[in-house]
């Protein structure tokens, strides 16, 4: 066995390396974005808003389509991510209302 990892090894954990930091980045963005989310809900709970804003969601939906294009991206994969983002900020708000 040797110490000494070959060349293709070594450039398959520098990819995993980079894959790790944006794999951090995403789960940071998405506690960003959370985040916002609650103190969004802060503002409905005084203006008495419901939680669900469906106009809002859509509005959400059609930019991750429109970005996911322009990253050249599978545009179903990135909205059902998106989806699943909106579902863990309602749930996350509904605890703090
Ligand atoms: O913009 C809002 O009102 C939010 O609460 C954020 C958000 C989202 O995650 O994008 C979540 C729930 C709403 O139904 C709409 C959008």
């Amino acid at each position: 066995m040797s110490t000494n990892p070959n060349p293709e090894d070594m450039s398959l954990d520098e990819l995993r390396d980079e894959i790790r930091t944006i794999d951090r980045e995403i789960v940071e963005k998405i506690a960003q974005r959370t985040y916002v989310a609650d103190t969004i809900a802060q503002v409905k709970d005084e203006k008495g808003l419901p939680t669900t804003d469906e106009q809002q969601e859509q509005a959400v939906m059609d930019r991750a389509g429109d970005n996911a294009e322009q990253f050249d991206v599978d545009e179903n994969l990135v909205k059902a991510i998106f989806r699943l983002l909106i579902e863990l900020n309602k749930v996350e708000q509904r605890e703090s209302r």
